[in-house]
């Protein structure tokens, strides 16, 4: 029997957030019951994606499960507060179930939601918002027009950066992503969401790999080699950009490895990064040009970027036009303006509006992508924008102590949202125009409580940059209260 499903109204105990796991107090338990199963109904989806129900009155989170489903579960993972579920099958299936992709492990990060129609993924996604704010209550939050998400052009194959573990177990050499909160490697020949070209490439590099006998890294063993292959492909030229970051410097046939990359189709760019086990990142420091172009262009909007490896990009090149011009449709420019770009990435909003303001500041803590940012506005023939290296957090007061009129600001903060430290500042400096791009509705919501106190907010657009994932980007516009 199939189920139609409302996911307009999130119900229930909305405000229950499940525990980080890294701030876990007491051990979790493998459920005592073994393999019971258990019929759950499902009330609503969790930030995740996750199906939520209840189990002897406690919550229990079932990925793949959806919103007036009736599931059978296995419990796996006891918390103190919650439970851990794995669907088992779908009883009564919701009317908006849609049938999984063929061939790919149903765990694999970045397909939460390919069980749910695209519709109600772009609703889900509002109502993630709506959640937020109702959890947070930010000054008139009930006032605010949250306008429907805009779907992304392309639901699949839309991703031009792949960013693959390598792993080497029994012979048998796998590239992939690791399941959630495991350590096992998942070998993805297919990724639906990926673009052709950099999959492709990725499967040449791991079938290299093995030809040319390259060594992988191996944690356990402590063997120094490859640990993750990164591609990268513009979408306005087709230029792929390889990095292979390694454990250790000198790698057998790693020379032989950059030769044979080289001649695959797209690629114009391959370099080395250099990370140890004791670094909890993908990347470590130490970049190296082993052979090719220095940078691939990318074009958003008529205006170039290029870009380096570490530099942030968004991940779907063809979305990232509407995310950008929704922005900057939002913020009110005059050429008067002095414009800060805030979290400027390789400075592509700051770029996109320099034509309408007097001048344009860009903050970016990455010293690569400052890099990459100043030679953008010189690619772009700019002569009024300038990117500054440091965090938002120290830059800004200095700019505000130099005595620099801030009319205009656009932040686009990772997921952590904006520092205390410097919604203080904004809250001093009050620039007349302001937007405010996030990734991460909850902290978002977070942040409008503290930034009302000076700014009223009538919109926030969401725009859909990850089909089949539970992210979305918003835009929150803020204007200054007279
Ligand atoms: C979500 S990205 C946005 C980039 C850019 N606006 C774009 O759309 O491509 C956030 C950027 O902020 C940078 N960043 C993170 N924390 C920062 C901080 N405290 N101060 C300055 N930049 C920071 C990151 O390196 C990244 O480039």
């Amino acid at each position: 029997m199939q189920k139609k499903t409302n996911f307009r109204k999130p119900q229930g105990s909305k405000n229950f957030k499940r525990p980080n796991r890294g701030k876990q107090q007491r051990p979790n338990k493998r459920f005592d019951d073994g393999d019971k199963h258990v019929i759950i109904t499902i009330k609503r989806l969790g930030i995740n994606g996750e199906g939520i129900g209840y189990y002897k009155r406690k919550i229990i989170f079932i990925p793949g499960a959806l919103p007036g489903e009736v599931v059978v579960a296995k419990i796996v993972t006891d918390h103190p507060q919650y439970l851990e579920g794995e669907l088992v099958r779908v009883k009564e299936a919701s009317l908006q179930r849609v049938p999984f992709p063929k061939g790919v492990d149903p765990r694999i990060g970045g397909l939460e939601l390919a069980h749910l129609s695209y519709e109600g993924q772009l609703e889900f996604k509002r109502d993630n918002v709506l959640s937020a704010l109702e959890k947070y209550h930010p000054r008139g939050y009930k006032n605010y027009k949250v306008k429907k998400t805009i779907p992304a052009p392309s639901e699949w194959h839309y991703r031009n950066k792949a960013s693959y573990q390598i792993e080497k177990e029994n012979h048998k050499v796998s590239l992939g992503l690791y399941a959630p909160n495991s350590h096992e490697l998942i070998d993805l020949p297919e990724m639906p969401t990926q673009n052709e070209d950099t999959q492709k490439v990725e499967r040449a590099i791991r079938d290299l790999i093995i030809r040319l006998h390259v060594p992988v890294a191996n944690r356990r063993r402590k063997f120094d080699g490859v640990k993750t292959v990164v591609v990268r492909q513009s979408e306005a030229t087709k230029e792929i950009q390889v990095t292979l970051i390694t454990v250790g410097h000198k790698l057998e046939n790693l020379l032989k490895l950059a030769d044979a990359i080289f001649e695959l189709d797209h690629v114009v760019s391959v370099f080395q990064n250099e990370t140890d086990w004791q670094n909890p990142q993908v990347w470590g420091n130490k970049t190296t040009k082993l052979l090719g172009k220095k940078q691939i262009t990318e074009e958003i909007m008529g205006k170039k970027f290029g870009l380096s490896p570490r530099a942030f990009f968004q991940l779907n090149p063809v979305q990232t036009a509407t995310l950008y011009s929704e922005a900057l449709k939002l913020l009110t420019l005059t050429p008067d303006m002095t414009l800060i770009d805030a979290y400027a990435g390789v400075g592509t909003l700051g770029i996109l509006a320099a034509d309408q303001v007097k001048q344009v500041i860009g903050i970016e803590s990455i010293p690569e992508a400052v890099v990459d940012a100043q030679n953008n506005v010189s690619l772009n023939h700019l002569n009024n924008a300038s990117y500054l290296q440091g965090s938002v957090e120290r830059v800004l007061p200095q700019l505000k102590n130099d005595g620099v009129k801030i009319d205009a600001l656009i932040v686009d903060p990772p997921r952590t949202g904006l520092a205390k430290s410097l919604i203080k500042t904004l809250l001093d400096v009050k620039p007349e125009s302001f937007v405010y791009i996030s990734c991460n509705p909850s902290t978002l919501a977070q942040d409008l409580v503290l930034l009302t106190e000076a700014y009223d907010v009538r919109v926030i657009e969401n725009v859909d940059m990850l089909p089949q994932t539970p992210r979305c980007e918003c835009i929150a516009k803020l204007t200054l209260r007279k």
